[in-house]
């Protein structure tokens, strides 16, 4: 089921035209993440959705419905929205900060507070010493996990996230990711993220699209991006060093093993991605591996040989 869809949408100031004829579509319950050079558009696009900057030209449709017949501030409340520096109200406590928008929908107390502690608790952020806490007695990645718990607070089926990690440093960046991931799969969320980095776009991304100048260049899954590119802008920016690892990275184990076969001397869990098993094997200096499911039983193999003919160019 399609989530979003941008027909043809146009943005211009004055003489500049600085998203230029954009048709993307977006599946329910997935993430797609913009990526693209500063300044090319990626915001503007992302804030048409929810009407924060009006469309020149070209339709958006969010869950079928124009996004010019719902009233701007109800669309808005109905979409999450998460901000690079989270843009927390500064003398709101923590759970004054995640309840805003239910209270501006009329959720009575009782749900309110409900969501709030659930929230905070799937961002580890334990309430009983969170709640009642003011955004600057907060790290900056506790202070990140708030802004987006409140983005979430509504139950929002779809959320738009910019930059929203693009203050931290890359060990909690890393774990802010997973949380993302853990979090929209249990709930089902549709995200639209931009970012400027490559590797989370690959981490996180079902589908990536990338602009540049204003103009769509290329919008397919994380694999296609890598493996053909639509424009050697595309191919420059996923970056030529490592692109047999990154593709190796979105690779599961699981779908490339061979049969299973007794005495290997080493055993890799079948959920792990290829790059992740190149990586064991070389370190562990084993030419094969046995791989095995969650129970450690044995349900195949893999040999160096063939994890280098995966992550070559097909
Ligand atoms: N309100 C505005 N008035 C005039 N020009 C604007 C306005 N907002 C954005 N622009 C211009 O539109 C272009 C695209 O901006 P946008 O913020 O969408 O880019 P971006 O790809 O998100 O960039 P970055 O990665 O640097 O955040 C830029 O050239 C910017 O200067």
């Amino acid at each position: 089921m399609t989530m979003i869809e941008i027909r043809n949408v146009t943005k211009r100031y004055g003489a500049a035209t600085v998203v230029d004829g954009v048709s993307m579509s977006v599946e329910k319950g997935s993430i797609t993440v913009i990526v693209g050079t500063s300044g090319s558009g990626k915001s503007t696009l992302m804030r048409m959705i929810n009407r924060l900057v009006p469309i020149t030209e070209g339709q958006i449709f969010v869950a079928g419905q124009n996004v010019m017949d719902v009233p701007a501030t109800d669309l808005r409340r109905k979409i999450g929205y998460a901000i690079q520096g989270h843009g927390l109200f500064p003398h709101r406590t923590v759970a004054q900060n995640i309840a805003t928008v239910p209270e501006l929908l009329g959720w009575d107390a009782a749900r309110t507070a409900g969501r709030v502690d659930e929230l905070l608790g799937l961002f580890n952020l334990d309430p009983s010493s969170f709640a009642e806490k003011y955004p600057h007695q907060l790290s900056g990645g506790q202070q990140q996990r708030v802004g987006v718990a409140r983005a979430l607070a509504a139950e929002p089926e779809l959320l738009l996230m910019d930059e929203p990690f693009g203050a931290l440093d890359p060990v909690i960046r890393g774990k802010a990711q997973d949380d993302l991931l853990a979090i929209q799969r249990q709930f089902g969320t549709t995200v639209v993220l931009v970012t400027h980095d490559m590797d989370e776009a690959f981490h996180l991304g079902n589908q990536i699209a990338v602009m540049s100048e204003g103009r769509l260049l290329q919008c397919s899954t994380p694999e296609k991006i890598l493996t053909e590119p639509a424009d050697p802008f595309v191919q420059q920016l996923t970056g030529t060093s490592d692109r047999a690892l990154k593709l190796m990275s979105l690779l599961p184990l699981k779908a490339s093993m061979a049969p299973a076969k007794t005495g290997l001397p080493y055993a890799l869990p079948q959920s792990i991605s290829l790059r992740d098993a190149l990586a064991e094997m070389i370190w562990q200096g084993v030419e094969e591996a046995a791989v095995q499911d969650a129970d450690r039983a044995p349900v195949g193999s893999i040999s160096m040989t063939r994890l280098l003919e995966l992550g070559r160019k097909a």
